[in-house]
């Protein structure tokens, strides 16, 4: 006899094995208790033969890939952009959530007598995207508007891509950087005679680098009959780019990626820019990591800190959140299309992202020179 839960019971019998499936990006757990004995269904259970509960398990896994493949496809900006009520509403997503350039003038009376911190993601926002993730470079002009940027307030990167990678694009000592989706937060080099040297702020997550290994093989191998699939070691969290696969291959990869992650329910996944992020179940994000970095920079119970939080993908929307509810500073979504955001503002990409990371240095710059004629 076999006890369907929708949700795991609070308390569970002796002798009973427990299955628990992983956490999809629907949210959809699914316990399964199976007893030794069989005792009659206790009242308010469903009483099912275990052939038809593995029935009703594989037609849910199945469902759920159908869901995987849905929300792959809703992600994929080609689809967004043949959405017609998107289309229709982009008019009043531009009034909701007007261009930070356009609205400069505005942000910066918002901010006068605050501290603006500047926290920027990288692929989308400080470089386009593009087809291979080894080759995500950023602009010189990009790195040297950022270089002045980090001299005019004090500047985070925050990323999905593991710290050293992301850094390595990146290439400025002078920052703070959150790689592996906030889980992995580091402090600017500070130089001595000697050595530079900098201080690991915080990694939540460190107890899972065996597992995220252990996944990452599985994947690197479980995933290799897909072409075009790349699996990517962020350190603390793993990404199965599908950006170059057939869209006829994405349900495949979604099983190949489903079957190796239902072996591990301390993992979650969620999703990117044509990417499956797969990453510890801990509860930090982006966000997270956007109010460790205040509160380390001194800011932590500060009124007059205005924090600016530019990001392109689902996974900054965490930031952005925060920002909302603190009703501090205001985030940036960078997209040419509408999207459910909690950004106050937009930039259509990485080009205008410098445009406005330009102006706010030219700004600070001719405010610090009027001060000093005071
Ligand atoms: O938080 P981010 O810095 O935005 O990182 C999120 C993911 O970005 C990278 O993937 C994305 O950019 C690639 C290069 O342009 C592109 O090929 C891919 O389709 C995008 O999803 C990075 O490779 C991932 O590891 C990050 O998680």
């Amino acid at each position: 006899m076999v006890s369907f839960f929708e949700e795991r019971p609070k308390t569970m019998a002796a002798g009973q094995n427990v299955m628990t499936d992983a956490k999809s990006v629907l949210n959809m757990a699914i316990t399964v208790t199976v007893s030794a004995q069989k005792p009659p269904a206790p009242p308010g259970y469903i009483s099912i033969s275990r052939k038809k509960l593995l029935q009703n398990l594989e037609i849910n896994a199945g469902a759920r890939i159908n869901a995987w493949v849905d929300s792959m496809r809703a992600s994929s900006p080609t689809h967004i952009k043949s959405t017609p009520s998107l289309n229709d509403d982009q008019t009043s997503w531009n009034l909701n959530h007007p261009s930070a350039l356009e609205m400069f003038d505005k942000i910066i009376d918002e901010s006068k007598g605050k501290q603006i911190v500047m926290f920027l993601d990288y692929d989308g926002t400080l470089s386009p995207i593009v087809e291979d993730p080894d080759r995500a470079f950023m602009s010189k002009k990009m790195r040297k508007t950022v270089r002045k940027l980090a001299k005019c307030f004090p500047t985070a990167i925050v990323s999905g891509r593991c710290r050293d990678k992301v850094y390595k694009f990146v290439k400025l000592a002078e920052l703070y950087y959150a790689g592996s989706h906030g889980m992995d937060i580091k402090g600017p080099e500070k130089r001595s005679k000697s050595n530079k040297d900098s201080e690991v702020l915080f990694q939540p997550a460190s107890e899972f680098l065996p597992m995220i290994d252990e996944v990452y093989k599985q994947l690197v191998e479980t995933t290799k009959s897909t072409p075009g699939a790349k699996v990517e070691n962020n350190k603390f969290c793993l990404s199965v780019h599908f950006r170059c696969v057939d869209e006829k291959k994405w349900s495949e990869l979604a099983q190949q990626v489903r079957s190796v992650l239902k072996e591990y329910p301390k993992l979650r996944l969620t999703q990117g820019r044509k990417v499956l992020e797969i990453r510890p179940t801990i509860k930090w994000d982006k966000g997270k990591a956007l109010e460790f970095l205040l509160e380390s920079l001194g800011f932590a119970n500060c009124t007059d800190v205005f924090p600016v939080y530019i990001g392109d993908d689902r996974t900054d929307e965490d930031a952005f959140k925060i920002l909302r509810d603190r009703g501090q500073g205001f985030g940036i979504l960078v997209s040419k299309f509408p999207k459910e955001t909690n950004a106050s503002y937009s930039l259509q990409e990485p080009d205008e992202v410098m445009d406005f990371l330009r102006r706010l240095v030219e700004w600070k710059q001719l405010s610090v020179r009027a001060q000093s004629r005071m």
